[in-house]
């Protein structure tokens, strides 16, 4: 898009926490008004006093045409896209309040990694219901390996944008890519969320292990076999086997399974390090999307009949008082089986 035709396509950014500031930030830097709609009024205020987000993305300068307000209407009015970037367990709230105010001709796209606990539903599946004069067609999700901060830096990052119609998908591609944002495109909308929302489970196991001072094989097997969890729960939803070979799968597994900036991943490690789920969360303000999810997906393990040993046992120390020494124990002595028992 030429430099001139940017500054006439409004985005509004829903969400200013670590993530939604990173990429407001990288869309401002690429000539896009945008509107950050934030939480916290003092948030809201150290942004426009000091351009920077002091609270969640300390350290980063933002640009002038990066604004933001504590004003709904103001970031979603007539806006040619609206990015939701709220941590998913108030994805709903936060789409309900904002249908009204959202325009036929936005395009919607969510950056949130999560399932809704009860619904089960994804985040284009939050939006799809909540927000009905936009179609499924002009929905997208974007997700991959990419730490709000190292975004933040302009550091090299490569994700995804999937979206059921092509044209789309490329369209909010040529809007996010830049010089150092790479973008992919994919029709397949599930297989990302899945992937994303599963690899934060998997990242507080890896976590619990490397608390533990298991080792280095010990943190392979978790990746490995939760990629292998990951797969047989996003086909058993309807995604693409191969997408979980990319970005949004292995890609983002990888990066917090191993990370240190992952918050699940720490949450993990704090965990098998003996602190308890409530001290951990006392102690953060930031979100840890696998602590909701590892619910969603142990409920959805029954209701679909799909065995995710690894995730069913992250359920259990989280929320059956289990100790992370009996969740290795018991995952280590499972009936022996086939490797890739469940593809043949
Ligand atoms: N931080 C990261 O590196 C990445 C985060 N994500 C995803 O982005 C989503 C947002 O996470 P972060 O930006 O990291 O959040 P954060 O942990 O940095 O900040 C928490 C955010 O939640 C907001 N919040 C709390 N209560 C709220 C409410 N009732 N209504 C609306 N907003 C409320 C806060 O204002 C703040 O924006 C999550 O789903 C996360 O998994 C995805 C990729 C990278
Ligand atoms: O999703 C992320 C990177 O892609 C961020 O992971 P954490 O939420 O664990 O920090």
């Amino acid at each position: 898009m030429p430099q001139g035709k940017k500054a006439d396509f409004q985005i509004g950014v829903l969400g200013g926490g670590s993530w939604g500031t990173a990429l407001a930030m990288l869309l401002a830097d690429k000539g896009y008004p945008v509107r950050l709609w934030v939480h916290e009024p003092e948030v809201a205020m150290e942004i426009r006093e000091y351009r920077e987000n002091r609270t969640y993305l300390p350290g980063i300068m933002l640009p002038e045409n990066l604004v933001a307000t504590q004003d709904m209407e103001e970031a979603l009015k007539g806006k040619d896209l609206v990015l939701f970037v709220v941590p998913s367990h108030v994805m709903r709230e936060t789409a309900r309040r904002a249908a009204a105010m959202i325009s036929e001709k936005s395009i919607l796209v969510t950056a949130s990694k999560g399932i809704e606990n009860v619904t089960h539903k994804t985040m284009t599946g939050i939006l799809k219901e909540e927000i009905l004069q936009i179609p499924e067609e002009k929905m997208a999700v974007l997700s991959g390996p990419s730490f709000a901060r190292e975004v933040g830096e302009k550091r090299p990052t490569v994700v995804t944008v999937a979206s059921k119609a092509a044209s789309n998908a490329r369209k909010v591609q040529e809007i996010f890519a830049s010089p150092v944002f790479r973008v992919y495109t994919s029709d397949d909308v599930m297989g990302v969320e899945v992937g994303g929302a599963m690899k934060n489970v998997i990242a507080i196991a890896a976590g619990v292990a490397d608390g533990m001072g298991l080792g280095l094989n010990t943190r392979a097997a978790l990746i490995t076999r939760g990629l292998a969890e990951i797969r047989r729960l996003g086909v058993a939803m309807g995604a693409n086997p191969h997408t979980f070979s990319g970005l949004s799968g292995v890609g983002d597994l990888m990066l917090t399974c191993t990370g240190a900036l992952s918050r699940n991943h720490t949450v993990g490690q704090l965990l098998g390090q003996g602190k308890s789920l409530d001290e951990i969360l006392k102690e953060m303000r930031m979100v840890a999307e696998g602590v909701k999810s590892a619910r969603s997906v142990y409920n959805l393990s029954a209701k679909l009949g799909v065995e995710l040993p690894i995730c069913n046992e992250v359920y259990r120390v989280l929320y059956e008082g289990s100790t992370p020494r009996e969740a290795g124990e018991r995952l280590m002595n499972r009936t022996l089986k086939q490797e890739f028992h469940d593809l043949v």
